[in-house]
């Protein structure tokens, strides 16, 4: 990678920089120079400046606009004929959308530009922008002095929305268009039209500064009659250095060309990212579902989703669409509150949580589904054992065998249980009759058929048969079902030939936290199993319950609600136990999942059923991975992608961590994935990890320790900082660095997935590797989390030398 000398790093595009570019730049004293550089600086500022009050005059008008729009809508509003109600509900949701988008306070509205060589063909599209990514053959031509000088022949400003003048001149372009593009692709080996790119950053309605690339360096361009400046020291180097707050921030002012082809790439297909830790996985995925919603906002607003590891993720992102100008149009889910009205965040012990997530629990829960039929009911008693009913006046039984039977046959197939009730009712109703000997009476047919509905209208009437119906062939929910399995003997009959009895008796253990009917703290990875049952046992059918308001069933208009009227009346996520998955989306346009390769194959079916017609973004890293059959999540997650072709991408720069940081962590990553290379982290701080050893002989200031380390690494940056232990240290982390303030951060090793920090402290480094089988993986993960300071802090069990360096760690 490129690096220039006055910046002391570089980006990935490896653009030129420097202070006005000339051919006499180091000619003069310095003095002079670095007054000639704050002038040009100046000048390149205020005109950028002008350009956005500029935009900001036209984004008043079209505000005024829209507001008139919502208010002509709300008149139309008093016309009752179904045409402008319908024209009304458009209008308002346009003029809505519009009017919001517009009225976000972006921080950095416009951030960018480019300045263009006209192009190949000289055609150019609606927007008037040439449409060919090739300079003319004549853009450049020869200055007669052995250089080579062009005119710029168009300058595109790049913002979080588009915006037209009234005379429909570009005066931004979505980042998103394909106008756009070069802005993100451009290189000095292939710089296609774009001689200068211009990071400007402002904030609110003021520009603070500009940074250019010079991709052209060879070139005298000519801007307007003068010659095109350069000023600044690397946008991107700028946005990797700064503070870490608690919420990540979008990258689209410095997106690289590897991201961009990602975040571009066509949603036809299933893209496939894999990427080290920080080469922007997280960011990028964030960002492709923005340019999806801009390229088809009728296909995917609403329908994308993202499925996030852990719901610490999910806050930590969620605020990146807004920032984009996506507001409420993609939902982000943690994998344990995937299913509607589970908000689950308990985690298992590694072997429970590999048992819960492997594929064989689909047998399991399949007997189980069916099994739980025979759970004694909830309220106490028992099951029935028999069945007496009184029809024709006679007294009619079925014993214990006859009932087995019947649900035998009912049972057939493969269909939810729950739907089978009806089924299951027929067969018992058939089973009487037989019982009753009532049939032979009958020689003529039809008369016979007429005693049937006789027969089975006594016996339906009858109180009792309803009640041996309820108690026999019970409403199901999963998480009764799951609740079941506490009980390790009923578990081990489900699960014969299945799971070991060892596993039985683990599995049983975890589930024994829930009450009988299924209430209780639910695991991430009981979530799969509760929608594995959702579909085995089905919703039962319920009559429709339609609400019209009366006033609607007057004018015989109660479709015509607005969008408006949509989004209010849309229930908010409700807790239900035992209610799982009723009323929730599960037909998503796009899915995007992050940490991918974490998903168990329980967890692929899950996310699998929510986008059966869906095209797919998956991002992950399988160095980081803390599932350990690969192969069988491997086999889940193709069967949950289908049969879409696949794109498959790779990144391989790391934004986050210091090259002191990667170089460390790149020490586990060789333990536990030979061969495979880091990627290449793209900045060095100079600052190396800190190597500190607790308590002596005992260890047990470990606590003690971390606190004074932590109070340390806060002293030493502005933002925030994560300490990292071990699952079961989580709770005593905690009390360690009780009264540290908000800054400081405790997380469990499996929580630290996909977060970043200033600063990071990783807490015995052994207790995390020994956790489970794939912690050499997980302590990886908590190794790559610091964006400008490590602090690895042994325990006795960590075997440091006389440096302090855990035994892990060593060279
Ligand atoms: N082009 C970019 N410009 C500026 N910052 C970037 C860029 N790409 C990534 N970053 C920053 O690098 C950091 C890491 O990004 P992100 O969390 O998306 O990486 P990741 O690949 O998902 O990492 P992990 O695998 O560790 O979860 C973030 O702070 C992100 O903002």
């Amino acid at each position: 990678m490129p690096r220039t000398a006055d910046t002391g790093g570089g980006d990935d595009r490896g653009g030129h920089r420097g202070e006005s570019r000339n051919g006499n730049r180091d000619e003069g004293r310095p003095g002079d120079r670095a007054e000639a550089h704050d002038g040009v600086r100046e000048r390149e500022t205020e005109g950028e400046q002008e350009h956005l009050d500029r935009v900001y005059r036209r984004l008043a008008e079209k505000i005024h606009e829209a507001e008139f729009l919502m208010a002509d809508a709300a008149r139309r509003a008093q016309v009752g004929t179904p045409g402008a109600l319908a024209e009304r509900d458009a209008q308002v949701f346009r003029a809505g959308v519009h009017l919001n988008r517009l009225n976000s306070e972006f921080e950095d509205f416009l951030f960018g530009r480019i300045d263009l060589l006209p192009g190949k063909d000289g055609k150019r599209g609606p927007d008037g922008a040439y449409t060919s990514v090739e300079p003319a053959d004549d853009a450049v031509r020869p200055d007669g002095a052995g250089g080579a000088v062009a005119d710029i022949a168009e300058t595109l400003h790049i913002g979080r929305l588009g915006v037209l003048d009234a005379d429909y001149t570009p005066l931004v372009i979505d980042w998103r268009a394909p106008a756009a593009a070069p802005f993100y692709r451009a290189t000095p080996v292939a710089p296609g039209r774009v001689v200068r790119r211009r990071v400007i950053r402002s904030r609110g309605r003021r520009v603070l500064g500009v940074e250019d690339d010079l991709l052209r360096p060879e070139l005298t361009a000519r801007l307007d009659g003068g010659e095109l400046a350069v000023v600044g020291d690397g946008a991107l180097m700028a946005a990797l250095g700064r503070t870490r707050g608690h919420a990540m921030r979008d990258i689209v002012a410095s997106i690289q060309a590897e991201q961009d082809e990602v975040i571009r790439a066509p949603a036809a297909s299933v893209t496939e990212v894999e990427g080290g830790p920080g080469t922007g996985k997280t960011a990028v995925a964030l960002h492709r579902a923005a340019y999806l919603l801009y390229q088809d906002r009728r296909r995917y607003a609403g329908g994308i989703l993202v499925v996030s590891p852990t719901p610490l993720l999910v806050s930590y992102t969620e605020g990146v669409l807004p920032s984009l100008g996506e507001e409420g149009q993609v939902v982000i889910r943690a994998l344990g509150s995937l299913v509607e009205g589970a908000e689950a965040e308990l985690h298992d012990e590694p072997s429970v949580a590999r048992i819960k997530g492997s594929a064989r629990m689909v047998k399991v829960l399949r007997k189980a589904a069916r099994g739980a039929l025979e759970l004694p009911p909830p309220d106490g008693g028992e099951v029935p054992r028999q069945l007496r009913v009184v029809a024709f006046g006679r007294r009619v039984e079925l014993d214990a065998d006859g009932l087995r039977a019947v649900r035998e046959r009912a049972l057939g197939g493969t269909a939810p249980v729950n739907l089978l009730r009806p089924r299951a009712r027929r067969l018992l109703l058939d089973a009487l009759w037989e019982r009753s000997g009532a049939g032979r009476r009958y020689t003529d047919p039809e008369l016979a058929a007429e005693a049937r509905q006789a027969f089975d209208e006594d016996v339906s009437t009858e109180p009792d048969f309803a009640a041996f119906l309820d108690a026999w062939w019970p409403e199901l929910t999963p998480r009764r079902v799951l609740a079941a399995m506490a009980d390790e003997r009923r578990l081990g009959r489900w699960a014969r030939r299945v799971l070991q009895s060892r596993e039985v008796r683990r599995l049983a253990r975890s589930l024994s936290r829930l009450d009988a009917d299924g209430s209780g703290p639910l695991s991430v990875h009981d979530v799969a199993l509760l929608d594995e049952l959702r579909v085995l046992l089905g919703a039962p059918a319920r009559p429709r319950v339609r609400e019209v308001d009366p006033l609607d069933q007057l004018t015989g208009l109660e479709e015509l609600t607005t969008h408006a009227d949509r989004i209010a009346a849309r229930p908010a996520r409700r807790e239900r136990a035992g209610d799982a998955g009723q009323d929730e989306r599960t037909d998503y346009a796009h899915i995007i999942v992050d940490e991918a390769q974490d998903l168990t194959p329980m967890q692929w079916r899950m996310v699998g059923r929510r986008g059966r017609q869906a095209t797919w973004t998956v991002v992950g890293d399988p160095a980081q991975s803390s599932w350990t059959d690969p192969e069988e999540a491997a086999a889940a997650r193709d069967e949950a992608l289908g049969t879409r072709p696949r794109r498959r991408f790779e990144l391989t720069v790391n934004y986050r961590n210091p090259a002191e940081i990667a170089e460390l962590s790149a020490r586990v990553l060789a333990l536990t994935m030979m061969g495979v290379r880091p990627p290449t982290a793209v900045r060095s701080t100079g600052l190396v990890p800190r190597f500190v050893v607790a308590g002596g002989e005992g260890g047990d200031d470990l606590g003690r320790v971390a606190r004074a380390e932590a109070e340390r690494l806060l002293a030493e940056v502005d933002g925030t900082v994560g300490v990292v232990v071990a699952m079961e240290r989580r709770e005593e982390a905690r009390s360690w660095l009780a009264g540290l303030g908000d800054r400081v951060v405790p997380l469990g090793s499996l929580e630290a997935k996909g977060l970043e920090y200033d600063a990071t402290l990783v807490v015995s480094p052994a207790e995390i590797a020994d956790e489970s089988p794939a912690g050499l993986r997980v302590l990886y993960v908590a190794l790559t989390r610091a964006t400008q300071r490590l602090t690895v802090l042994s325990g006795e069990k960590d075997l440091p030398d006389g440096e302090g360096v855990p035994d892990l760690l060593r060279e």
